[in-house]
């Protein structure tokens, strides 16, 4: 689903991931840890066609990102390919990113995909589902502003699903919420990993990586320094810098 062989990512001078490899099989939910500046959120760019990388091999749902290769020679993928791949991607930012003038519906009946190509009333229903799927089945006429910032991040989830996506993407989904609403959205992003769907998740909810995460890895300068198990890595965590950062958080 994913899979990420000696990526490299400079903006200018400055070296963002200095030769990530990594590999999210399908249903696996990885999570990723690190401190700020460590290149994680570059990385789920990265894997969602928002940068291009420098060097090295970037596979996601079985393509090759950014382009395709034909007798050996890798020819760059014209916008409309893009825009295909990408609407197999589902991606959560830390803001909300909602239409303030729509309703909690409508934004999700606006999700960019295919869907749109189908009838209205059929898009609806599967909005309302969707809706309901995150718990806010009596919150669906809502606008933004009336809705708390968990319930917003729950619309901005079912939006991301309306896509159908094969794959989904959280960057610090839960820090700009207020403490108490963090466990609702932890637990739609729970339910979804139980129902199999393969998830690459940034994250300080290190709680969340011990109960749900199939694999945890540890960035720190733009290098993977630990992947494992969640609750290995978390117990006996190899790498000083991984030790260092865990004793912090925990
Ligand atoms: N578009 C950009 N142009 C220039 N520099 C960038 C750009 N995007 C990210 N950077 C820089 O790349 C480095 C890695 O940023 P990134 O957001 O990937 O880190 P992060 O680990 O996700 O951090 P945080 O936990 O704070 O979100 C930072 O130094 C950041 O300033």
């Amino acid at each position: 689903m994913v899979k990420a062989e000696q990526v490299h990512k400079s903006f200018g001078r400055l070296e963002v991931l200095k030769g990530i490899d990594l590999n999210v099989r399908p249903g696996e939910v990885m999570c990723v840890i690190g401190p700020s500046g460590s290149g994680k959120s570059t990385f789920l760019r990265c894997v969602n066609h928002l940068e291009k990388i420098d060097a090295g091999r970037l596979w996601v749902n079985g393509h090759l990102v950014g382009y395709r290769e034909k007798g050996g020679r890798l020819y760059e993928l014209r916008d409309r390919e893009v825009s295909a791949q990408r609407r197999e991607i589902g991606m959560v930012f830390q803001r909300f990113n909602l239409f303030p003038h729509m309703t909690a519906l409508e934004n999700v009946m606006e999700a960019p995909c295919g869907v749109k190509r189908q009838p209205k009333a059929q898009v609806r229903e599967r909005a309302l589902k969707l809706l309901d799927r995150v718990g806010l089945a009596d919150k669906v006429h809502g606008y933004p502003a009336q809705l708390s910032g968990g319930q917003q991040q729950r619309v901005a989830i079912a939006r991301a699903l309306a896509m159908e996506p094969a794959l989904m993407l959280f960057d610090e989904p839960t820090s700009a919420l207020d403490p108490e609403l963090v466990g609702d959205v932890l637990e739609v992003m729970k339910q979804l990993a139980l129902d199999g769907m393969t998830m690459v998740v940034v994250t300080h909810e290190i709680g969340f990586a011990r109960e749900v995460g199939d694999s945890l890895v540890f960035m720190d300068g733009g290098r993977v320094l630990e992947e494992g198990r969640p609750r290995e890595v978390l117990a006996n965590p190899r790498h000083p810098r991984t030790r260092d950062f865990l004793s912090k958080v925990l």
